[in-house]
């Protein structure tokens, strides 16, 4: 059974649907990436599921569960990272641990889990680089055990070595039993690490499967998606 259902979704901004009848599902286990171009409308997907947009029509349900809200996606076990990480860059790493899980405690027995944060515990937020800030978001997104985990923008503008390691603890994550729907831009990383892909244009489902199937969808697909590398290595043709 999924654990995340988007059924007949339309979602978007200020009553204007930008994405329209969108029908995804993730799975106790399942990572899940959302590719598309710019504007497409993955963080509006994101922001449906997270409960920080109502949805204009059809449903967001958790286990079953609608999800309305924040406090409502939260208490479903819904755990969203989003686009600029949520932080309190002035506060160290340890701080922000034990703020998310209102507990040193918990901050204390989590931090040896990760041991490039543990090494830097005491130091300012602010003060990181995007990937030890990114590695950090995603660890306070795990720090309150969700049973689903959203994503924006996962490895935007990081190191490959910071990548690695991200990618490395979503999938741990997963691998415990976690279902992740993630936004990347960068199609290898996202093939690299997901079991299942969808692909959004203009607000709209245009291929969807496991990563061998679009692997090869987005060949026949590349002229929409010219703004995007392709998998293997291979760029994308840009149109004439
Ligand atoms: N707060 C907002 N108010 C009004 N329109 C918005 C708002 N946020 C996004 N939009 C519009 O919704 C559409 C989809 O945006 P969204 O951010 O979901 O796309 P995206 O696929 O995540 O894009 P990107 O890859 O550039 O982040 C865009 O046309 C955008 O301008």
């Amino acid at each position: 059974m999924s654990l995340l259902l988007l059924r007949e979704l339309t979602a978007g901004h200020n009553g204007v649907p930008v994405v329209r009848d969108l029908d995804l599902e993730v799975h106790p286990g399942e990572i899940v990436a959302l590719l598309g171009p710019n504007g497409a409308g993955k963080t509006t997907v994101l922001e449906t599921a997270g409960g920080v947009l109502q949805p204009l029509g059809g449903t967001v349900r958790v286990e079953g569960q609608p999800v309305r809200g924040v406090q409502r996606a939260a208490a479903l076990g819904v755990s969203y990272v989003r686009e600029g990480r949520g932080l309190f860059t002035q506060l160290t790493v340890r701080e922000n641990l034990q703020l998310r899980t209102h507990s040193r405690r918990s901050a204390r027995r989590l931090l040896p889990r990760y041991p490039v944060l543990e090494a830097l515990a005491d130091r300012r937020v602010g003060l990181l680089s995007g990937g030890e800030q990114q590695l950090l978001a995603v660890a306070c997104a795990l720090s309150v055990e969700p049973r689903i985990l959203l994503i924006d923008e996962m490895t935007m503008g990081l190191a490959p070595v910071a990548v690695k390691q991200l990618l490395a603890l979503v999938r741990e994550a997963a691998d415990q039993g976690v279902a992740v729907l993630f936004v990347e831009q960068h199609v290898q990383d996202a093939l690299r690490l997901a079991d299942r892909a969808c692909v959004l244009r203009h607000g709209e489902l245009v291929a969807q499967g496991t990563t061998e199937q679009l692997a090869e969808q987005l060949e026949a697909l590349h002229d929409s998606y010219f703004d995007m590398s392709l998998p293997h290595g291979r760029p994308a043709t840009p149109p004439a």
